[in-house]
């Protein structure tokens, strides 16, 4: 009912046109049987018959084309009808996405969950309301066919209705089977379309060619086809086990009224003309029960499918207000700050203490996996600390403000295949993006792009224009920059920069940042020995803070890394 209930609300308009090209599909079905009567009648008794031979053939004529129409018309509806049903269902999916927050979103667990419910409840709601549009007209049809038989012989409608029964228990496990079906091969289905994808999208194109991966990647996606192909194989056989008992079942049914009728006109009971509407309408009827018991079998069908879209859309927390963004007059602090990745023994931050004033550079350096990623996420409210403190101006702000108050441009910063103004503004569309470009050093750029900031890049989706890693890089510093907020965070943000870019981005940090405050995570220790205090990271603590010269003089790891990373440069 549920489910029902989505479809109502996403085309209130477009279900009732469906139900009534449903009703009309029952009622030109008794036209027909009726019409069978009336030329029956006129063929075998024209003396007693209502209408004549060529009325009650024009009549025939006339309900098998309705009858015979409303298929189509329906199938048409129920395309419309269905594209927005989906699109109501999506809407309810991102909606939940969007409340997810970034911990639950990285875990393998909800990817797979996500992609299960894309591949499979997506269309079982409509397939629901189908169910339940056919079971509508079936039953009309069902309850009038069955008036004619009881009229012509009653015992013939128990006969009919029993081969249900079984219909409905083979519905029954039938669902079952491919409930659990769908549940064994999400895992599979995922993994096979991440290889479809490296194997046709660009962004992999250049390095699937230069490792000549192609070939080994095609076949870890023929084994994974494999794969697909013997569970699909044996899935399909127990459908069709299931799908022959129960044609055996109805057909054994139909056979039975249609011998009892044979018996009836022989014992004289009945009338030709009776016996040939008694045949139309076990006909027609055995149609309708098969299309009413077809549509409890659905409905039993999508019923495990609709309770996971149900289970999953119900999830996770309540929608979290919009954050304020907020002024940075004292300073950001952490103070004993410990966060763990879940399924992780080990704490990826652990113990941190760490303060960045406001309008100060501080900078993170670390080896790899040292925390440091891990560390900006918590500063930016992406991640809240399992332990410790979170402090904004001396106050604890909910994770939404802080996200609110804070950019970052992590190291796969995202390159939108949109508009370079697009990419800019992306945060918010109304502001001064050529002002962003320009501090990103993005001027010599623009002036060479054919529509300037309303060039497209990227070349994914249309014919965009594409940039080079470090111009691209220089789109995401705009980016960050039109967010204007008191604290942003740069994960890497001159990996891809020439040596010359480099160098005035970092000697000209301030004046770019126009006194907000950064957090800059970097591996170049030339790039962040001006920053007001560096922190540097090992195995998820901080295990040395100062400025570049006091850490030097300390002689610890931090000069030790300097000195190595210079002498390369000797
Ligand atoms: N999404 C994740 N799920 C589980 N573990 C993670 C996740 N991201 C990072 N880790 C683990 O947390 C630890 C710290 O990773 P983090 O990315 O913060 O290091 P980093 O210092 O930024 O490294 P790099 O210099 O290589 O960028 C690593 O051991 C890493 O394996």
């Amino acid at each position: 009912m549920a489910a029902a209930g989505e479809v109502w609300r996403a085309d209130r308009g477009g279900t009732v046109l469906a139900a009534m090209y449903q009703l009309l599909g029952a009622v030109a079905a008794l036209g027909v049987v009726a019409a069978g009567k009336f030329t029956f009648d006129a063929l075998l008794t024209p003396d007693n018959s209502a209408f004549g031979l060529t009325t009650a053939l024009l009549l025939l004529a006339l309900a098998t084309a309705v009858s015979g129409s409303t298929g189509p018309l329906q199938t048409q509806q129920h395309r419309l009808l269905g594209e927005r049903v989906s699109q109501r269902v999506w809407d309810r999916l991102l909606d939940t996405t969007a409340r997810a927050d970034l911990v639950t979103y990285e875990s393998t667990g909800f990817g797979t969950e996500l992609e299960r419910i894309r591949q499979h409840a997506l269309e079982h709601p409509f397939a629901v309301t189908a169910a339940l549009l056919g079971m509508s007209g079936s039953l009309v049809g069902v309850g009038t066919m069955s008036v004619v038989l009881i009229a012509v012989e009653p015992l013939l409608l128990p006969l009919l209705l029993a081969a249900g029964i079984p219909a409905v228990l083979l519905s029954r496990w039938a669902s079952r089977t491919e409930f659990a079906f769908a549940h064994r091969l999400t895992g599979l289905f995922r993994r096979r379309h991440y290889l479809r994808e490296l194997l046709t999208q660009r962004p992999y194109a250049a390095e699937v060619r230069a490792f000549d991966a192609f070939a080994p990647l095609r076949s870890r996606h023929e084994e994974l086809n494999r794969a697909a192909n013997v569970a699909l194989r044996q899935q399909v056989r127990r459908r069709q086990v299931i799908a022959g008992l129960t044609t055996i079942g109805v057909a054994g049914a139909l056979t039975g009224a249609l011998l009892a009728i044979v018996a009836l006109v022989r014992n004289g009971r009945i009338d030709l003309a009776e016996a040939g509407a008694a045949a139309i309408a076990v006909r027609l009827l055995s149609g309708q029960l098969g299309v009413l018991f077809g549509s409890i079998g659905g409905l039993l069908e999508s019923a495990p499918f609709l309770a996971d879209l149900a289970r999953f859309v119900s999830s996770g927390p309540p929608p979290s207000p919009r954050g304020h963004k907020r002024a940075l007059v004292d300073g950001v602090a952490l103070r004993d700050v410990r966060f763990s990745y879940p399924g992780q023994d080990r704490a990826a931050v652990d113990g941190v203490d760490l303060e960045i004033r406001a309008g100060e550079v501080v900078a993170l350096v670390g080896e790899n996996g040292s925390g440091k990623t891990t560390l900006a996420k918590l500063v930016a409210g992406l991640y809240d600390p399992a332990a410790g403190s979170r402090w904004w101006d001396g106050t604890s702000l909910p994770a939404a403000d802080i996200r609110a108050s804070v950019t970052v441009i992590f190291q796969d910063f995202v390159r939108y295949q949109m508009t370079l103004r697009e990419n800019i503004t992306i945060s918010a569309p109304t502001g001064d993006a050529v002002a962003a470009a320009s501090s990103a050093g993005l001027t010599r750029t623009l002036g060479a792009l054919p529509e300037g900031m309303d060039t497209m890049l990227g070349r994914d989706l249309d014919e965009g224009v594409d940039l080079s890693g470090g111009q691209w890089q220089r789109v995401a510093l705009a980016r960050a920059l039109y967010r204007d907020t008191p604290l942003i965070v740069l994960d890497e943000p001159a990996a891809a920069l020439d040596p010359r870019a480099e160098h005035e981005l970092f000697t000209n940090v301030r004046a770019t940042l126009g006194g907000r405050a950064a957090l800059l995570i970097s591996h170049r220790f030339s790039s962040t020995r001006m920053a007001d205090r560096i922190y540097v990271m090992d195995a998820g603590r901080v295990v040395e803070c100062g400025t570049h010269d006091e850490l030097m003089a300390a002689a610890g790891q931090y000069a030790e890394l300097y000195r190595l990373q210079s002498a390369a440069y000797r």
